[in-house]
């Protein structure tokens, strides 16, 4: 069976590039075994939080950004990482050639009920500088922490998944991912409704209407609250996942980051044949302005995001 390293290999023949990648695989891989061991440690992931010896504990989400942080330093190609975690850019390698956005932890509210959460990132040209529309992104990926540990990658083709065995080695195991054309799920926020816009409002009344409504098929919902969950359902049997803008994040642009949630899912998700908008435009167009830039995100099956563009169109 084909490994990551295998894999890259394919990808490029830029080994720079690919041991980018490979630190962050690492640093995924050192995430997993801790959070594996974190209800033992007493982490329940609160920040502030106190462990069974009543020592302060560090949230995990602080935890995890050091350990990228840790691997990124050890790699002289990584020019500059932009955090979640860290409200400015971090100066890594002066002769750096890579500059990585990451989401180090995705879905930590998840954290305390053992669902699956995630690390999200994002590898520009460090030439380009930080601010880089998602079209320039060189490669993305994640890291899903679920009953397996699976690694989503696009370079420049396809969208790969691998699987961490018991040995610590990234397997693949699937090829080429395809996000079927056409769904019956979509996964929204429902709770937020009351703050949804004419668009959103419009694609599910339509959606719940049934088969006897216009959508002219039934649909289920899903919501796990961890966008890398939510996309990985999605990358692997389809459906749409929106978090559109609404009156409640409109001054803020939205809730998703731009650099590390909203860039890398969607060039992955696109890399399986799937699209993604903001409603009005491809979350690849968009021009980030700053680099905690938050941004609509809706992105999934072609069929269904067609049908909540139309809708944005008439809206
Ligand atoms: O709280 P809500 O509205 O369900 O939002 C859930 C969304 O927020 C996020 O948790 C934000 O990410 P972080 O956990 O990294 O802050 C996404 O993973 C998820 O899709
Ligand atoms: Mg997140
Ligand atoms: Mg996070």
């Amino acid at each position: 069976m084909t490994d990551l390293v295998e894999w890259l290999a394919t990808q490029t023949d830029d080994r720079e590039l690919a041991g980018a990648i490979l630190s962050m695989a690492a640093a995924g891989v050192e995430i997993g075994a801790v959070l594996r061991e974190a209800p033992i440690a007493g982490q329940t992931g609160l920040a502030g939080s106190d462990n069974v010896q009543g020592e302060a504990q560090k949230a995990l989400d602080v935890i995890s950004n050091d350990i990228v942080l840790n691997h990124l330093r050890k790699n002289p190609a990584i020019s500059i990482l932009v955090s979640e975690e860290l409200d400015e850019a971090v100066d890594l390698s002066i002769q750096g050639r890579f500059n990585i956005a990451t989401d180090p932890l995705d879905g930590s509210s998840n954290l305390d009920v053992n669902v699956t959460v995630g690390t999200i990132f994002s590898v520009l040209d460090a030439a380009g500088g930080l601010l880089q529309k998602g079209t320039a992104q060189l490669a993305a990926g994640y890291v899903a922490y679920g009953p397996a540990t699976s690694l989503v990658l696009r370079v420049m083709g396809d969208t790969s998944v691998f699987t961490l065995d018991a040995g610590g080695r990234w397997v693949q195991t699937v090829v080429a991912a395809k996000v079927p054309e056409a769904s019956g799920e979509f996964a929204i926020n429902t709770a937020r409704e009351r703050f949804w816009d004419a668009a959103t409002t419009g694609y599910v009344k339509e959606s719940v209407a049934g088969e006897t409504g216009p959508a002219g098929k039934r649909y289920n919902m899903r919501w796990v609250g961890s966008m890398v969950a939510d996309i990985h359902r999605i990358l692997m049997r389809g459906g749409i996942f929106l978090y559109p803008l609404d009156s409640e994040t409109v001054s803020k642009g939205g809730r998703l980051r731009l650099l590390y949630e909203a860039n890398p899912m969607a060039w992955l998700v696109e890399g399986a044949g799937g699209k993604s908008t903001t409603g009005r435009k491809g979350i690849l167009d968009v021009e980030p302005t700053g680099i905690h830039q938050r941004v609509p995100v809706i992105l999934g099956s072609a069929e269904e995001v067609r049908r909540v563009e139309a809708w944005y169109a008439r809206a």
